[in-house]
C-alpha cells in the first residue's frame, strides 16, 4: 500500500462531487408519471439496471422535484430513453418548466401502465414502483418493468460535461436493435396486456 496522496485529492464536498460526476457520460431519460395523482415527468441520468430476474431498474429522485410527489402517489413510471433530436424536451424537463409545456414537446403513448412513454424514445420501460429508499436528497425507486417498447432508430443521446452529446449507434446488425428491417421481437417480459412487450425496430 502507498500513502494517500494529498497533493491529487480534493476534499468531497457537495461541489467537489458534482464536479467529479460531471465527468461521467450517462444516457439520457425522461421519467414520467400520470395517474390519480397526475401527470408529470423529468429529465433523469440516474438510471440503473439493478436485475433481469425479474425485469428490475433503478431511478434516483430528487424529493424536491415537482414530480416526486405524483411519482409516489402513483406507483408507475414509465423510463424513455432518449436520443439524438431529443435535446429540447431533455432541457424542458430537466426543470423549471410548468408539466403542460414538458409534455407539449414530445408525442406520447401508453404501455401497460397510464404512464406516458415518448413514441419516438430509443427503448420504453414502463414499470411499477416495487420499493423506495431515502439516500439523502434522494429517493432510489426500484422499479418492475412490465412492459417496453422500442421505435427510435436515432444515435443515443449523452449527457456529460455538463452537455448534451450524442453517440453513433452500431454498424447495422450489431444487435436486434440496430437492424432497423427487423420485425417486431417479443422480449423476456412479464406479458402485458397485449403487444406492448414487443420490441419494434421497424
Ligand atoms: N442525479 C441528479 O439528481 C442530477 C443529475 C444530473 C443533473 N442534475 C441537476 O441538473 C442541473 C444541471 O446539472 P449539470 O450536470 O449541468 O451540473 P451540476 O454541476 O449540477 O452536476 C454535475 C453532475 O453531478 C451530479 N449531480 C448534480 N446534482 C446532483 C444531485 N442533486 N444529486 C446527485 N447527483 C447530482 C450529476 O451526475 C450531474 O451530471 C442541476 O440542477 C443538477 O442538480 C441532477
Ligand atoms: C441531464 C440531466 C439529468 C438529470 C437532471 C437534469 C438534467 C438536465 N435532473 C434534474 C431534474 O430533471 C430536475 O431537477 C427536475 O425536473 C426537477 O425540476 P422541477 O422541480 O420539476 O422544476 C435529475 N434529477 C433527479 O432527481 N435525478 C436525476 O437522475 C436527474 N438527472
Amino acid at each position: 500500500m502507498t500513502e494517500p496522496d494529498s497533493a491529487a485529492s480534493v476534499p468531497v464536498d457537495a461541489a467537489a462531487y458534482r464536479e467529479a460526476m460531471s465527468r461521467l457520460a450517462s444516457a439520457v431519460h425522461l421519467i414520467t408519471t400520470d395517474g390519480p395523482g397526475g401527470r408529470a415527468g423529468f429529465t433523469a441520468s440516474a438510471v440503473c439496471s439493478v436485475s433481469d430476474a425479474p425485469p428490475t431498474l433503478l431511478v434516483c429522485v430528487n424529493r424536491a422535484s415537482s414530480a416526486f410527489a405524483a411519482l409516489t402517489r402513483n406507483g408507475t413510471l414509465c423510463v424513455s430513453t432518449l436520443g439524438a433530436g431529443h435535446e429540447t424536451v431533455a432541457a424542458l424537463f430537466g426543470g423549471r418548466t410548468p408539466m403542460d409545456e414538458r409534455f407539449a414537446a414530445g408525442t406520447w403513448r401508453r404501455l401497460r401502465s397510464e404512464a406516458p412513454a415518448l413514441t419516438d424514445a430509443l427503448v420504453s420501460f414502463d414499470c411499477r414502483i416495487v420499493g423506495r429508499h431515502a439516500v439523502g436528497s434522494h429517493d432510489v425507486l426500484y422499479c418492475a418493468v412490465e412492459a417496453l417498447a422500442a421505435t427510435g432508430q436515432a444515435d443515443a443521446l449523452l449527457y456529460s460535461e455538463r452537455r448534451f452529446r450524442t453517440l453513433a449507434r452500431a454498424p447495422r446488425g450489431g444487435s436486434d436493435l440496430a437492424e432497423p428491417t427487423r420485425s417486431a421481437r417479443a422480449v423476456g417480459v412479464r406479458p402485458a396486456e397485449g403487444p406492448a412487450l414487443t420490441l419494434r425496430s421497424a
